[in-house]
Formats: structure tokens, C-alpha cells, sequence
């Protein structure tokens, strides 16, 4: 394979897991009785952090909030697109807080945020992919949201049904390599769904349910690199093949949050 891919900059919002826990189950990750290692934790984040400035990305933080230990999940806090911010309504309760603090720094950043009528877990399940929006249902994110996001976007949104409560967001079960394609565990969707996937994307990467349940999935791409949990091997392999550089980053603690490297990460698009 020649040495043909090419890396992007990328602009990244993410939030220090200074009050990260797993305090209450909305996911079948979250086990509030199994301890959590905060300070490994804040170790596998910072890793986080660095590698991508290492690769040339700009990171910024926004502070975290005490009583709010999903926080560090920056990517659910909205979807922007070309400098515009769809903000997000999440379905359970104990989250909803984050928004105010999440709004308040893009309002800070000269950016208007749009409130969502209906549950949407932004990044989480709104998927930007080149021409058009890859977005996830069935557990979080509502196909009303969906909508709501062409509408406001003007870019083509494509629904995707999520069956497996383990898979529940769909940056759990496919992430964007570059403008042309994807990888994904298809045993996540739906019948109809795969047929979408499969017929958008025939050249897709396919991950095993090893690699998904492995946060495997849970990647970001720069066009070239892409971060991604050391435990997906044989996915990582596969990227190699199609000469993508894999640069695993181990985010293992917050696996017991039910999130990875690209939950942690919100994607500033201008
Ligand atoms: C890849 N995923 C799932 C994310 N984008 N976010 C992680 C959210 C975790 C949080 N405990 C929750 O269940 O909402």
C-alpha cells in the first residue's frame, strides 16, 4: 500500500477528568461498584492530550464541573459543522447539566449554540462524514433529532438504527477514517442499516465484535493517524493494511464509563 494517506489539523475540545467516577449505571458498561483509578485516569487523558499535539492538532479544555463525572465525554456535548454548533439534549437526567457548561464555552468562543428539541447526544451519534451526516438511534440520539439536524445543517442525514445496548451510541460502533470512508462493526445495526452502510461504503473497514467491544471503533482519525484502543489488534492491523498509521492510546479506566478516545474528544469543525 502506498504511503498515500494524508493527515488533516484538527481542532479538539476536550474536558479534564478532574471529577471522572462512574456514580450511576445508564449503560451496561457502569458498574458504580467496581472502583474506578481516578489518577490512572487522569494519566491515560493526558497521554490523550499530548499524543494528539504530538501529531500537530490543537487541543483545547473546557473546565469540568464537580458533580458532573461524565463530563470528560466532550464529545456528546454537541455536533459543530463548518463553525455551527447543534448543541445536545441527553436523555438522562444526570447528564443535562453539562450543557450549560459546555454552552458556555462556545458562547465564549463567539459561538451560538442551537438547543434541540428532542434527545440528541451530539458527536455521540451525529457522525459528520464528508457529504452527508451519519447519525445513531435506537437508544439515545431520536430520529426527531435527526431531522432537526438536516434542517439546520442543510446536509443530507442518514439514519442509523443501533440494535446492541453495548454498541448504544453509534461512535461506539463505527468512526470516519477519512472523506470517503468508514469502519464499523455491522452487527451493531440493524438489517437495514447494513444494507445502508454497505452500500455507501462497499470498501468499508470491518471490525470483529472483539475489536468493538475493545473501543476499537470508539477512534479518531486525522485522514492518516488513527488514535485507537490498544485492545482492537486485528482492527488495527486491518488500518495498517490500508496504510493508515494506528497510534494506540490506552483510555482503559474510562471504558468503565462506557466511553473512549473519540467520546473524549469533540471535533471543532470550521
Ligand atoms: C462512545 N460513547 C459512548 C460516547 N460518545 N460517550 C460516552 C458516554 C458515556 C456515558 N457514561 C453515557 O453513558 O452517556
Amino acid at each position: 500500500m502506498p504511503d498515500s494517506r494524508v493527515a488533516r489539523r484538527r481542532r479538539y475540545l476536550v474536558c479534564e477528568p478532574r471529577h471522572f467516577a462512574v456514580r450511576y449505571a445508564i449503560n451496561p458498561w457502569m458498574h458504580p461498584d467496581r472502583p474506578v483509578d481516578v489518577l490512572l485516569a487522569q494519566r491515560q487523558w493526558r497521554t490523550l492530550v499530548d499524543t494528539y499535539r504530538d501529531h500537530g492538532h490543537t487541543v483545547e479544555t473546557v473546565k469540568p464541573e464537580p458533580g458532573l463525572p461524565d463530563m470528560v465525554f466532550a464529545a456528546n456535548a454537541a455536533v459543530v459543522v463548518e463553525g455551527r454548533v447543534f448543541g445536545s439534549l441527553f436523555l438522562a437526567p444526570e447528564r443535562r447539566p453539562e450543557t450549560v457548561a459546555y454552552e458556555a464555552w462556545f458562547k465564549a468562543g463567539g459561538y451560538e449554540v442551537h438547543h434541540p428539541e428532542s434527545v440528541c447526544e451530539g458527536e455521540g451519534d451525529l457522525v459528520p462524514a464528508g457529504r452527508w451526516i451519519l447519525a445513531g438511534t435506537g437508544f439515545r440520539t431520536t430520529r426527531e433529532a435527526h431531522r432537526e439536524v438536516q434542517e439546520f445543517f442543510g446536509v443530507p442525514v442518514i439514519g442509523l438504527t443501533l440494535v446492541d445496548p453495548y454498541f448504544y451510541h453509534l461512535d461506539t460502533a463505527l468512526f470516519v477514517l477519512d472523506e470517503e470512508n468508514v469502519a464499523y462493526y455491522p452487527e451493531a445495526f440493524s438489517p437495514g442499516s447494513r444494507e445502508v452502510l454497505a452500500r455507501l461504503y462497499p470498501d468499508a473497514v470491518i471490525a470483529t465484535r472483539e475489536d468493538a467491544m475493545a473501543f476499537g471503533l470508539n477512534s479518531v482519525s486525522d485522514g492518516r493517524h488513527v488514535f485507537i484502543s490498544p485492545g482492537a489488534a486485528a482492527l488495527a492491523a486491518q488500518l495498517a493494511d490500508r496504510g493508515y498509521v494506528p497510534v494506540p492510546v490506552d483510555l482503559s479506566e474510562f471504558h468503565k464509563a462506557g466511553g473512549g478516545i473519540k467520546c473524549c474528544t469533540q471535533e471543532i469543525r470550521s
